[in-house]
């Protein structure tokens, strides 16, 4: 199957990791990423084939005043992930990069926008390497472009997040995306079906709860982030959607687990619950496009957030 044209700046690179040898009994995720240029090889293989994209990008945290640096997590969660064991069947493809220029963040979500609606219409599961979380805006422009929702399909948001991202500013931001893609649903004569699982109360303030409120979004609060409850919030989102966009905010996990992130969290909701998010959302056979957004490599601790974020993307495209 060929790949489209893709709007990319820059090309996959070769993946590296530790080599115990040939085969499918010592695959690593080095060996089984193959770049997704001219024709990509699907063997027999009965799951849809993934690609990951990244977005580069540290203008929408710039302007939402956070800590700078986002732009290098795409090839940081590369270089986690290059040496993790591949169990799966699944072929899996790396695009290369779509970079925010000169501060022209529209520019750039538009052309991963671009990027994402032509792979989801070849067929492909995509994930896109955020970037901070301005990367949900170019997501939405993939998922809202792509032929399923275009011909009917409903769609649903849910953000694994402590913030709600639903600022209304003169410009878009890491903190703006949501409000942006309910603005959009409404343009296009549709409905922002939301939902937000790890909620910080004090991280938001009583305007963006109204806001929330005002649109109908569903969310958890952190500190009620129990497997029971997270499971059933889930499953109850996903009973009223026909595809699903999965959004990883990093800032959702404990500060402990997840330090290299603009927003460090206080409290946040343990791993194994989002794992189990993860883990559900694969399993309704609803996910159309996933995202990773928020690491920021300059204030990781060996690694550790970059190594969580590998970790989720493994349990997504397992
Ligand atoms: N994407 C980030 N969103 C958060 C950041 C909060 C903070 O910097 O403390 C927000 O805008 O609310
Ligand atoms: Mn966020
Ligand atoms: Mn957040």
């Amino acid at each position: 199957m060929d790949f489209p044209a893709l709007p990319v700046d820059v090309q996959p690179r070769p993946w590296t990791g530790r080599y115990d040898g040939d085969g499918e009994a010592h695959r690593r995720w080095w060996q089984a990423v193959t770049p997704a240029t001219g024709k990509t090889a699907l063997g027999s293989a009965t799951q849809r084939p993934a690609v990951i994209l990244g977005f580069c990008s540290d203008e929408g945290v710039r302007r939402n005043k956070g800590r700078t640096g986002a732009a290098a997590a795409p090839a940081a969660i590369r270089s986690a992930l290059g040496p993790l064991a591949y169990h799966s069947e699944r072929p899996v493809a790396d695009a290369g990069d779509v970079a925010v220029r000169d501060g022209e963040l529209e520019a750039g979500q538009a052309r991963a926008g671009l990027a994402v609606a032509a792979l989801l219409d070849g067929g492909r599961l995509t994930v896109l390497l955020g970037g901070g979380h301005e990367t949900a805006y170019a997501s939405y422009l993939g998922v809202a472009g792509s032929r399923a929702v275009r011909d009917g399909q409903r769609l649903g948001v849910l953000n694994l997040d402590a913030h709600f991202d639903l600022r209304d500013e003169d410009a878009p931001s890491s903190g703006t995306p949501f409000l942006q893609m309910a603005r959009a649903e409404a343009a296009a004569g549709r409905e922002l079906k939301y939902a937000v699982v790890g909620i910080s109360e004090p991280n938001n303030t009583r305007a963006l709860f109204s806001t929330a409120d005002e649109l109908g979004v569903k969310y958890l609060l952190d500190e009620d982030c129990t497997a029971a409850a997270a499971e059933a919030f889930v499953a109850d989102f996903l009973s009223g959607i026909d595809v699903l966009y999965l959004t990883i905010d990093l800032d959702v996990l404990p500060a402990a687990v997840a330090p290299g992130v603009s927003a460090p969290a206080a409290y946040g909701v343990p791993l194994p619950v989002i794992s189990a998010v993860c883990r559900q959302a694969v399993a309704s056979g609803k996910l159309l496009h996933a995202d990773v957004a928020e690491l920021n490599p300059a204030f990781d601790i060996d690694n550790r957030t970059a190594r969580v974020a590998a970790r989720l993307v493994s349990i997504l495209l397992g």
